[in-house]
């Protein structure tokens, strides 16, 4: 997969299918118009491309955007799995920002992007104030030369509910990542690098924890534990995860992901690795004790082993 990112100064230079929004998390919806573009590729030979925008720091900084269920690595990694061609990630300026849509579609997505075909779902918007739409898609399709395919949205159908980004941060807050995995097709999870805590884990609480601090802008779900499959070194471990700010232990902690992995005993402080939340036990509580948590740790664990116990296949 080619990955520009940083730059307004390309030129894609083959015919294209194109496609283009947030895709935060790569839900059941998003899979579905990524096929649809692949069988299109088939047929065709066209390449696929996607276009989307930076998750701008800058903005994030005035509190304005949404945290993300997949931030940009996550999000690049997970259209590197689904053999996209081309990741466009366009930085969000004022001058895209302020983009009239008839401009944006001429310009950007059959100009720069050389779309000769576009795949988008119904609903899709873009341009000055999200303005344009499907519908101006189709009248500028004859002009522009491409072909607009417009796909019909992958619905929950226990809830008769469209599945979209904003329905999975609906259930991550209230601590269904079951349901919230459902809808992506795909565990949800935090990428990191393994980082030092207070070394109280090991050494005090009997259950050393492995801990990521993710960036600010990463959407946590509801602070609490969780039964987790963790990838390490290639190879998968059950564990079970606290996500929170460990009120029990004294001091302003930020937001973080610990895994008591089970079944690994050596130290991987400095390792990267992938924390997929499987099933909520319970929301996370202030102790009065240390001993207090740590018999609660020790019947976590058990719960996550009799989960494992009862899903062979997680
Ligand atoms: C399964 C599990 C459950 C946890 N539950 C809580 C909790 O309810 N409240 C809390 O303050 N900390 C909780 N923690 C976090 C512990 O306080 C933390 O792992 C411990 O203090 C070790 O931190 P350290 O790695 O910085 O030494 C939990 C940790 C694990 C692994
Ligand atoms: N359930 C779905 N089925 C098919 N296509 C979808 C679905 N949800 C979104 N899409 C399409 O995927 C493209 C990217 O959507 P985008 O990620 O911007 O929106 P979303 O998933 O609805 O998120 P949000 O809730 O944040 O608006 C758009 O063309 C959109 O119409």
């Amino acid at each position: 997969m080619k990955y520009i990112a940083d730059t307004t100064k390309f030129q894609l230079t083959e015919p294209t299918i194109v496609t283009l929004g947030k895709f935060d998390g790569r839900h059941r919806g998003h899979q579905k118009l990524l096929r649809t573009m692949k069988a299109l590729k088939e047929k065709t030979g066209w390449s696929t491309a996607i276009f989307t925008f930076s998750i701008a720091p800058a903005a994030w900084m005035k509190g304005e955007p949404e945290t993300v269920i997949t931030t940009s690595m996550e999000r690049r990694r997970n259209m590197e799995k689904m053999d996209i061609d081309y990741l466009v990630e366009y930085p969000f300026d004022d001058q895209v920002r302020h983009m009239e849509p008839e401009e944006f579609v001429k310009d950007i997505l059959a100009g720069r992007m050389k779309a000769a075909a576009i795949v988008v779902g119904p609903d899709c918007s873009f341009g000055y104030k999200g303005a344009g739409n499907a519908e101006l898609l189709r009248k500028l399709a004859g002009v522009c030369g491409y072909s607009l395919y417009v796909i019909k949205k992958e619905q929950d159908e226990d809830r008769h509910r469209d599945i979209s980004s904003t329905y999975i941060r609906e259930e991550l807050d209230k601590g269904n990542v079951a349901k919230a995995n459902e809808l992506l097709g795909e565990p949800y999870a935090i990428h990191g690098q393994v980082v030092h805590g207070n070394h109280i884990g090991g050494a005090v609480l009997g259950f050393p924890t492995a801990n990521l601090i993710p960036p600010p802008i990463k959407r946590l779900p509801r602070y609490g534990v969780y039964v987790s499959r963790v990838l390490v070194d290639g190879r998968y471990y059950g564990g079970v995860t606290n996500i929170g700010k460990k009120p029990t232990v004294e001091g302003d902690n930020p937001p973080g992901a610990e895994t008591f992995i089970i079944g690994l005993d050596r130290d991987i402080y400095g390792s990267t690795i992938e924390v997929q939340l499987l099933d909520f036990i319970r929301g996370e509580k202030k102790f009065d004790s240390l001993e207090e948590l740590k018999q609660q740790i020790s019947h976590d664990k058990e719960t996550a082993v009799r989960f494992f116990r009862e899903h062979p296949g997680e």
